[in-house]
Order: C-alpha cells, then sequence, then structure tokens
C-alpha cells in the first residue's frame, strides 16, 4: 500500500474533484459519512455522550459533518469549535450553516474560555487538527488537547491525531493527541510506522474515501506499507522435481566464546526459511555445539579456540551471512577485512559486522554490491551517525544506501528496508519479538531467501514480512513474554502457510 505525503493528498483530492466532476464538500462528505458508518455500526444508537472537538479548517470540518449525521441518527452529541483562526475554510463554514439551519449550535472555545468537562466515559471525536498543521500550536489547544489527553475517555481520531505534523516531531509532545483509535482516510500516514510518532496512537484504520484510483496508482512514493498483497507475488514455489542443489549453499559466519548460539540461531533459522544447504564457520570452540543442536547445518572452524582470526571457506557459496557474535578483537577485524577484499558473493551482514563497518568505514568500499545491512537503532546509528528525528534518520538511510549501494534494515516495531530512495515498511510483528536473539534469526532468514533466488532486496522486504509473522504466530501460543527467538524459527513453517493460505471467499457461511 503506498504511503503518500501530504501535499499528494491534497493534488489527490484535486484530481479527484475535477475528475469525478464533484465539489470539494461532497468529498467531505463521503470522508464524514465514512466516520459516522464506522461508528454507527459500533455503537448502532447506544445513548453514551459523544463530545466532538472540531477545528475550523477541513479535518474540523470533517468533524462538524460528522456531527450533523450523528444527531440526524439520533446520537447524544455535543459539538465545540475549538477557533484557533479565524481563518475558517470554505467547507467547514458551509457544514457550520448545514448545522446551524438543524438548530445545532455549537459552543465555540478559545483562548479566554474553560474548557468542558469530560467524562471518562464519553466518547471524544478529535477533528482539530489534520494533515494541514504546519506550526507550533498556541498554548491554550496544546491546553485543551492535555485537557483530552488526562480525561481517560475513548479518543477517536479523525484523519491522523491532532498536533502530530506530517514530517516532522512535534515541538511538545503534550500537545499532542493520544488516540485511542485513528480512523485514517484513504491511505495510511507515514508518522503512524515511526518509533517518535507512532506513540500517539494504539491503532488505526484506512477508510475509503474514494480518492480517484487513476492518481492513487499512478503516482510513485517514497514508502510502501509492506503487507500480504505485496508479500505474494514476491514468492518463489517450491518446484516438484527440484533438489537441494537448487535452493543455495549459505555459509554463516559468526561467534566467539559464549556467543556461538547466535550461529546456531541463523543457521537455523536460515534453513527453516528454505535454504539448500547450510553451513556455518564458527570458531574451534562452536564445533561440538552446533553439530550436536543442529545436525542439518555442516561445521568449518577457524584455527583458533575463542574467535573468528581468519575465514578461509573452501568453495564459492551463494551467499554469506555475517557479523552475529563474532565480537570486535582486532584479529577478527583483520579477518573479515581480508574476507571483503576477496568476497563476491553478496553479504548480508549483521551485529559486531556492522559494528566494525561503523569503527571502520574504509572497508565499506570492498562490501559486495547490493548487499544487506541488518542494523538495529544502536548500530544504524554508529553506521550513520546521530540523527535529529525519525525522518532525518530516513534520510540519512536512503543516502548511506545510495553512497554505498547496499540495502538496510532498520530494525524495529515497524522495520523497514531502505533501497536507495525507497523505503519498504513492515507491518508484521509484535513486542514478544523484543528478545535476545530474533534480530540473528532475521539474518539467517534473509541469508536463506537469498541463497534460494530471491535478490537481496526481494529477500530483505520477504524476510522482514515473514520473521514478524513467525513472530505472531508465536505469540498465539507463548504470549509476548514468553516467545523466544527459537519459537520464532519454529513458527517460519506456519508464517508460510499463513502467507500462503488462500482468502476466505466472502458471504460463505462456515458449516
Ligand atoms: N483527501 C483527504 O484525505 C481528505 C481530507 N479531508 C480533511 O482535510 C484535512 C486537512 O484539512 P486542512 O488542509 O484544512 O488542514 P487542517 O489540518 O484542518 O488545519 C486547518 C488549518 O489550520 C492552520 N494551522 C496549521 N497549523 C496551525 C497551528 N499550529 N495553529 C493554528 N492554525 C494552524 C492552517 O492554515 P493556515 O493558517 O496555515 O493558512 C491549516 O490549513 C485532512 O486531515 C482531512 O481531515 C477531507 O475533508 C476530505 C478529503
Ligand atoms: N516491538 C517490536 N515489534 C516488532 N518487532 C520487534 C519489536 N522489537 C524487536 N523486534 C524485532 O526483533 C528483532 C530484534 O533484532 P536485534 O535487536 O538485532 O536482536 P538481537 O541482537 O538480540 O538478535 C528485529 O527484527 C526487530 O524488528
Ligand atoms: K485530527
Amino acid at each position: 500500500m503506498k504511503i503518500f505525503t501530504a501535499s499528494q493528498i491534497y493534488d489527490a483530492d484535486k484530481f479527484t474533484i475535477s475528475k469525478q466532476q464533484i465539489k470539494s464538500d461532497d468529498l467531505m462528505e463521503r470522508a464524514a459519512t465514512a466516520l459516522f458508518n464506522w461508528i454507527h455500526s459500533r455503537l448502532n444508537g447506544a445513548q453514551v455522550n459523544i463530545k466532538l472537538f472540531c477545528g475550523i479548517g477541513n479535518n474540523g470540518g470533517d468533524g462538524i459533518a460528522l456531527a450533523r449525521l450523528l444527531q440526524e441518527h439520533g446520537y447524544s452529541i455535543s459539538v465545540f469549535v475549538v477557533n484557533y483562526s479565524e481563518k475558517r475554510s470554505k467547507d467547514f463554514l458551509i457544514n457550520l450553516d448545514r448545522l446551524k439551519d438543524r438548530k445545532l449550535w455549537p459552543e465555540f472555545l478559545d483562548s479566554d474560555c474553560s474548557f468542558p468537562d469530560i467524562n471518562q466515559n464519553d466518547i471524544i471525536v478529535d477533528a482539530i487538527f489534520g494533515i494541514g498543521l504546519n506550526r507550533k500550536l498556541d498554548d491554550w489547544v496544546g491546553n485543551l488537547i492535555k485537557h483530552i489527553n488526562v480525561s481517560n475517555a475513548f479518543v477517536l481520531s479523525v484523519d491522523i491525531p491532532s498536533g502530530l505534523p506530517m514530517d516532522s516531531n512535534p515541538s511538545d509532545s503534550s500537545y499532542v493527541i493520544r488516540a485511542s483509535h485513528v480512523l485514517s482516510f484513504q491511505v495510511p500516514k507515514l508518522i503512524f510506522f515511526l518509533p517518535e510518532t507512532g506513540i500517539y496512537q494504539n491503532q488505526w484504520e484506512v477508510l475509503d474515501i474514494g480518492l480517484d484510483p487513476e492518481y492513487l496508482n499512478s503516482t510513485n512514493t517514497e514508502y510502501q506499507l509492506i503487507g500480504k498483497n505485496e508479500i505474494l507475488p514476491l514468492y518463489r514455489p517450491r518446484l516438484k522435481f527440484s533438489h537441494k542443489g537448487n535452493y543455495g549453499h549459505a555459509v554463516i559466519i559468526g561467534g566467539s566464546y559464549g556467543k556461538i548460539g547466535a550461529v546456531q540461531l541463523a543457521c537455523s533459522a536460515c534453513l527453516s526459511v528454505g535454504s539448500g544447504l547450510v553451513t556455518a564457520y564458527v570458531p574451534e570452540c562452536g564445533y561440538n555445539a552446533l553439530q550436536t543442536a543442529l545436525p542439518e547445518a555442516m561445521v568449518l572452524t577457524d584455527d583458533e579456540d575463542d574467535s573468528i582470526t581468519k575465514i578461509n571457506v573452501p568453495f564459492v557459496p551463494s551467499v554469506y551471512g555475517i557479523g552475529m557474535g563474532m565480537g570486535t578483537e582486532e584479529k577478527t577485524i583483520k579477518a573479515f577485512g581480508t574476507f571483503l577484499k576477496n568476497v563476491e558473493s553478496p553479504l548480508v551482514i549483521d551485529a559486531d559486522g556492522l559494528n566494525i563497518l561503523a569503527k571502520h568505514p574504509s572497508l565499506l568500499k570492498d562490501v559486495p554490491k547490493g548487499s544487506v545491512l541488518t542494523p538495529h537503532p544502536k548500530e544504524l546509528q554508529r553506521l550513520i551517525g546521530e540523527w535529529e528525528d525519525d525522518f532525518d534518520k530516513l534520510n540519512k538511510a536512503k543516502d548511506f544506501s545510495v553512497k554505498n549501494n547496499c540495502i538496510l534494515v532498520i530494525k524495529g516495531a515497524h522495520s523497514i528496508v531502505i533501497h536507495a530512495e525507497k523505503g519498504y515498511i513492515n507491518n508484521t510483528g509484535n513486542p514478544g519479538m523484543a528478545t535476545a536473539g530474533s534480530g540473528d534469526v532475521l539474518t539467517g532468514m534473509i541469508t536463506g531467501l537469498i541463497s534460494q533466488g530471491y535478490s537481496p532486496l526481494n529477500a530483505a522486504i520477504f524476510g522482514v514480512y515473514l520473521h514478524g509473522m513467525a513472530g505472531d504466530v508465536g505469540v498465539m501460543d507463548f504470549g509476548y513474554e514468553a516467545l523466544k527467538a527459537t519459537e520464532i524459527i519454529n513458527n517460519i513453517g506456519k508464517a508460510y502457510i499463513e502467507l500462503l493460505r488462500p482468502p476466505k471467499p466472502e458471504n460463505v457461511k462456515e458449516v
């Protein structure tokens, strides 16, 4: 699903209005009707107090139009206009008049007034600001938002939580609505997926308001939300007459004394995702552990017992995954540097492989083109430097990807695969995956996908999705807290099955 910027959304509006020969307030009516249908299908006329806080722009206009529809259906509503500017939008005014025609007079709030009481059992509709926010809020508006936030009432935000800009962090986090649920028009917004701006809402949902498909389909976006529809076409089916040689030979290099488990997890994930053959390259101390824990994998060892000091792989594998648990000893850094000079197969680089690159950026030029780097936030910061906010981080990551001709997987709640100017945002996974070794599993999975013939970019996008899905299937049995990296691996198979499960036909009753 494409993620549009605010200016693209305004363009989509204009395009739709002109192509469908409608008026802009018709589009607002569609938005309000979609909001109303959502609420009505859940409340079924229940007499709960609904308090609508509406700004004076089009977000406010949506709220005012919604108020009219709610009133027509007998809901108990109070409408407050947050009068933060004299510059009211045309469609806001049209809808305000329609409300007044029905003898419904909103209460106007301004800097001098006291705020209305909010009961914990009220439902708040937040239509104060939408995607048009472009400067700091006046303090009294910020204080109203605080007043709503402390009420503990259910807050339904229209389009986005009010007070949240579309392309930067809010200047004051207490001046942003904490939304229980966001009903966002037509397309998801980038701010829902970034760690610093995604915290303002519990859940989001997209409402179709009929923006013109021609514009939506033909417009390129920097970011895409990756779901099943985007992943299925990437899937490479296993062929009936294939043999293990068709699915590549992956080599996983890493480990040091006390950290052999990281390699075991990566190898096991690499096999479970479907690599034909997997060989581990570890220090001598890892030999027995690996051969015992993972009989399917082959093991090559370094001459040294505790850490990797040279990397001698006597064949050319399909792909290498390198870095997990490897340490950053001088001897290992040297071995890694020599390895990079000679390697031609694409790499998946994680953990200490990334830490070494960050400390010795001159090595970056030897990383094969199209390699995949999988940093968590701290490793990313070592690689690309400090960032001002998540938007700056994404721009710096794109620059890094272009400069070094690599694919970056920025790991997190919504991991983002960065390839040059494009970002692919993952939408699977859960907080149960914030556990030791889950990153090693991801590295093994991406390596195993490249081994089978997925391109490095597709392997990164597909791997991140499947990894999250395996975690999502895993929590069904283990809950968040008890989910361990091993359970993510054990559920890779079920994640594939879930991915390939045909959608249930609509309107068919289960017997
Ligand atoms: N296609 C769609 O998705 C559709 C979207 N629709 C809806 O339109 C919404 C966008 O509406 P919008 O452009 O009128 O902007 P909105 O957020 O209501 O702000 C109002 C104005 O406030 C101003 N302003 C900004 N910051 C400020 C500040 N700190 N303090 C004080 N004032 C400030 C600024 O005006 P300025 O003063 O800068 O001229 C701004 O224009 C969108 O979120 C969705 O709900 C639907 O109706 C139809 C289809
Ligand atoms: N809250 C979360 N929601 C979804 N996925 C998460 C969450 N926290 C962590 N993950 C995933 O778990 C993995 C953690 O990787 P990493 O920090 O490298 O772990 P480790 O170093 O222990 O292997 C990443 O793929 C990340 O996206
Ligand atoms: K809003």
